[in-house]
């Protein structure tokens, strides 16, 4: 096991001045610069086991074709979620934001030698995207595992059956409904006992923790502007909620896991 003595040390070869090592207390934020953050996303990226070739193609080619492809999740998020399926092992998933399927299609490998039968529902507002994924995903053999739904997110938590509940879900579709979508899942008892809700974006381009001031009553105030506020709100309200228990993960652009509190 490293020691708190080796990390320093190993800091100090890495170009940290043994004045600003020293200073390096429990807790304390051990990067020196933004370069620093990203060069330990891309690191973690490349280290990190690769997405198979139908993601990556999916990826490059959504990248190479759309000025919108900043939605996708990052290749990094999306091993970290598949990891989080393949070792929760949910028998039912539903996504509310599919875009091009590229999540989806990563829980999908979550999935993949899942002892018990599990399905994920995605739910897209654009009926083209809604089209679009459900080819590609049948392209690549995954229709089995997912199916894409063309409804608003909001009528499909509605309409959902609580006696079915939901082992998993992945929150990234409108930041604005967001707080509506936890709470229904909340207030409608969809979550599984050990369910867990995973939220995207909810560091939103590093913009949400620099709005450290009070944004109106529960995220109530009408006046917001900027998506960076709906995330701020939604944080805040999300933290304290006494019902869930929950961790930020600055990963790419933050992901929020939640569960039922104890
Ligand atoms: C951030 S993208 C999702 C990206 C996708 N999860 C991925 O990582 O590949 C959000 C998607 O949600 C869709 N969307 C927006 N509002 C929605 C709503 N109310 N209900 C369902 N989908 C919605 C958008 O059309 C868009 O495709």
């Amino acid at each position: 096991m490293q020691t708190r003595n080796t990390s320093i040390s190993n800091a100090s070869t890495k170009g940290i001045s043994a004045q600003s090592s020293s200073l390096l207390k429990a807790g304390s934020i051990i990067y020196r610069n933004i370069e620093d953050v990203h060069n330990v996303h891309e690191y973690c990226s490349k280290y990190s086991t690769q997405q198979p070739k139908h993601l990556e193609e999916l990826y490059v080619s959504t990248s190479n074709n759309r000025r919108d492809s900043v939605m996708m999740i990052s290749p990094l998020q999306g091993r970290t979620i598949s990891m989080l399926v393949s070792m929760k092992q949910p028998k039912r998933v539903l996504e509310l934001g599919c875009f091009v399927g590229y999540s989806a299609l990563w829980m999908a490998e979550g999935l993949l030698g899942n002892k018990s039968p599990s399905h994920i529902t995605t739910c897209e507002i654009d009926k083209e995207l809604a089209e679009s994924s459900r080819n590609y995903i049948e392209k690549v053999g995954r229709s089995n595992l997912i199916s894409v739904v063309n409804k608003p997110a909001q009528e499909v938590l509605d309409s959902w059956n609580p006696e079915e509940k939901l082992d998993f879900v992945f929150i990234d579709a409108d930041k604005g409904g967001y707080w509506n979508y936890y709470n229904t899942i909340l207030e409608r008892n969809l979550l599984s006992p050990d369910g867990i809700m995973i939220v995207d974006n909810t560091l939103f381009y590093g913009k949400v923790h620099a709005l450290e001031e009070p944004m109106g009553d529960k995220g109530k105030s009408r006046s917001i502007r900027g998506v960076e506020k709906y995330i701020y709100n939604f944080n805040k309200m999300v933290s304290e909620d006494k019902r869930t228990e929950k961790v930020i993960l600055p990963i790419f652009d933050g992901l929020t896991l939640i569960k039922l509190a104890k």
